[in-house]
């Protein structure tokens, strides 16, 4: 954040503008497909504004209806299809190229997932459905053209039904959970990994790029997650998983210096009741409760040490 001393006191501000909505249509109209997206955007300028705050001078403020208004320009300005990244960094490079005030700009763009439907085999040319995750994206991009850049899923629900166990953990004297090698494994993965491009200028130059590797991301982090389609994977604890998770990504994408992976443990519990007299279920690995709360909550990021090379 922008700081200035003030006879001994510090002030760290930003200011933007949070939940700007908007839908981008490019048409096609030839009877081809037509593409959209709906992006919720989220702004914050870094900017040299110290007298709105201090002597109630506005002269170096970028108004925050102004942000707003800019998303919307430069969308209509987008011709062609872009990756959420993309316009992020679109946005940034403007705020800090066109405002001498704005040292640095910060940008999130949540992507609503909205997916062509298939009607009887056939991909619909203008019809979608609301698919399950979300495309995320931060942008931070200095007015030097420093950038780092981090994409992610939100909202990715997992869920199998077996080849999960959790034993060996502390027994002591609260401890009731039995040991098992046999449960329900269920998570809702929030992931975000870290590009290792430093510059706006280093980041590729194909079209639609990160919009792929959002793609390719959510496919390795699956494919960790449930293993191979008739056998499995084992899952000693929602731990390992994620840490095989997390490094199946990092040795898939060399452009990504990081991961990050917050995987609450969703229980499923079993169901046994008793009466005074007799078992009315007993549990035989079939019957749940389903919960959301409590849920454990394990998070890890994984990085590069580049110590190997
Ligand atoms: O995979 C798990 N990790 C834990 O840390 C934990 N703790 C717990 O009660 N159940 C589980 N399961």
């Amino acid at each position: 954040m922008a700081n200035i001393d003030l006879d001994g006191f510090k002030l760290d501000q930003r200011h933007g503008k949070a939940r700007i909505r908007v839908t981008r249509v490019w048409r096609n109209n030839h009877g081809g497909n037509d593409f959209m997206v709906e992006w919720n955007v989220s702004i914050s300028l870094l900017s040299d504004c110290l007298n709105a705050y201090v002597s109630d001078d506005n002269s170096n403020i970028v108004a925050t209806d102004t942000m707003k208004n800019t998303v919307y320009a430069m969308a209509k300005e987008c011709s062609k299809r872009l990756s959420a990244e993309n316009f992020a960094i679109l946005l940034a490079k403007h705020f800090t190229s066109y405002y001498k005030q704005v040292n640095a700009a910060i940008i999130k763009i949540i992507e609503k997932p909205w997916e062509r439907v298939n009607i009887d085999g056939q991909l619909h040319t203008h019809g979608f459905k609301l698919g399950p995750e979300k495309h995320t994206t931060e942008v931070i991009v200095k007015k030097s053209g420093a950038l780092q850049l981090t994409s992610g899923i939100e909202g990715m629900s997992v869920l199998k039904t077996t080849k999960s166990g959790f034993e060996g953990f502390i027994r002591d004297k609260y401890t009731a959970l039995p040991e098992t090698q046999e449960r329900i494994l269920a998570t809702e993965v929030t992931a975000s990994w870290k590009y290792s491009y430093e510059s706006v200028s280093s980041i590729p130059q194909i079209p639609l790029y990160f919009t792929e590797r959002y793609l390719d991301v959510k496919k390795v982090l699956a494919n960790a997650f449930f293993g191979p389609p008739r056998e499995g994977v084992y899952s000693a604890s929602v731990q390992s998983t994620l840490f095989h998770m997390a490094k199946a990504v990092l040795n898939s994408f060399p452009e990504i210096s990081s991961v990050q992976l917050k995987m609450p443990n969703i229980h499923f519990l079993p169901v046994n009741i008793s009466s005074k007299d007799n078992a009315i279920v007993k549990f035989n690995d079939d019957v749940y409760v389903p919960t959301d709360e409590p849920h454990g909550t394990i998070e890890a990021t994984l990085s590069r040490t580049w110590s190997k090379m």
